[in-house]
């Protein structure tokens, strides 16, 4: 069986205290965005996990991949599986894209092997694996709170507007990220701002993480700059970067943005 998880983008992201377990309590809203990896299980003789496309940084058995098989694999008897992951969605990136394909894999292995798993059960799995994993498992649009795993609906549709992301040549870690940050309560909750018009987020709808992290990247900063040059509606860095999105009512020209960075139009 083959899957395709997606990206994710945070419209919105403020740190709001840090947690006895290390963690940083937080609120966001997550959009799914169309950037894809693919993902492939066959059963086999011997568990076997290989990648292609960008490269993974680190062991391939550390891969989020395996540690969802592995995890499943405690509670449901599951065979050996040969593995492969095309790697397309941008990492270091506040994509989420190792967090989705371990979702997905979840959702692979309910559907491949009628494991009956409902989204609650593979939601707490996915929790074990990261704070942004158990967004994938309905991949709808959220406000999340707490560890960024506590979710609730928003009515938050941006498909009459062209979304277009840009990846700078950056690599931002996101436990880095969070070490730069002080907590801080809100001001205006996230929840009640995401219902205004895409129009008046420009100065009320932030991220906390970026000061610190376009203070160390500054082109960061620049392509959030070049992002609304072009005619962006909003732009921001999506959860601890290095990404930038903008919402556009049409189409930008960001020719100039290629030399340098990876842009994907229309996600
Ligand atoms: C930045 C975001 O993408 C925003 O959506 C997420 O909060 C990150 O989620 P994630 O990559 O799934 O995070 P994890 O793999 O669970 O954690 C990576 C590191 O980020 C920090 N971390 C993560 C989530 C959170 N609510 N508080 C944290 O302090 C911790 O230092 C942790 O060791
Ligand atoms: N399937 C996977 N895809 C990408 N990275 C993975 C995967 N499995 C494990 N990793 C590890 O996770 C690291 C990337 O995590 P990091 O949090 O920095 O970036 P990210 O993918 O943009 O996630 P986030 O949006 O949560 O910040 C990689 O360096 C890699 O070692």
């Amino acid at each position: 069986m083959i899957v395709f998880p997606n990206a994710k983008i945070n419209i919105g992201l403020n740190i709001t205290e840090k947690r006895a377990d290390g963690y940083h309590n937080l609120e966001t809203v997550f959009y799914p965005v169309k950037i894809n990896d693919a993902l492939e299980a066959i059963t086999a003789p011997q568990l076997n996990f290989s990648s292609s496309g960008i490269n993974i940084p680190g062991d391939g058995a550390n891969n989020l991949c395996i540690k969802a098989y592995e995890l499943v694999k405690l509670d449901h008897n599951l065979p050996a599986l040969d593995i492969h992951l095309h790697k397309h969605i941008p990492i270091g990136a506040g994509l989420g894209g190792g967090s989705a394909d371990a979702a997905f894999f979840i959702k692979l292995l309910n559907q491949q092997f009628g494991l009956n798993l409902s989204v609650e059960a593979m939601q707490n799995y996915a929790r074990q694996l990261g704070a942004d994993c158990a967004f994938f498992i309905e991949n709808k649009p959220v406000y999340a709170f707490e560890k960024g795993d506590q979710f609730e609906q928003v009515e938050l549709d941006l498909s009459k507007y062209v979304i277009v992301l840009v990846m700078p040549p950056v690599h931002v870690s996101t436990a880095d990220a969070y070490s730069g940050v002080k907590p801080e309560q809100a001001a205006e909750s996230l929840k009640d701002l995401i219902k205004l018009p895409v129009t008046e987020w420009k100065d009320r709808i932030k991220n906390d993480f970026e000061k610190s992290v376009t203070g160390k990247y500054p082109l960061i900063g620049e392509v959030k700059q070049s992002l609304y040059e072009a005619g962006a509606l909003y732009a921001s860095m999506s959860g601890s970067g290095a990404s930038v999105f903008g919402v556009f009512e049409t189409l930008p020209s960001l020719k100039h943005l290629e030399a340098e960075s990876s842009v994907f139009y229309n996600v």
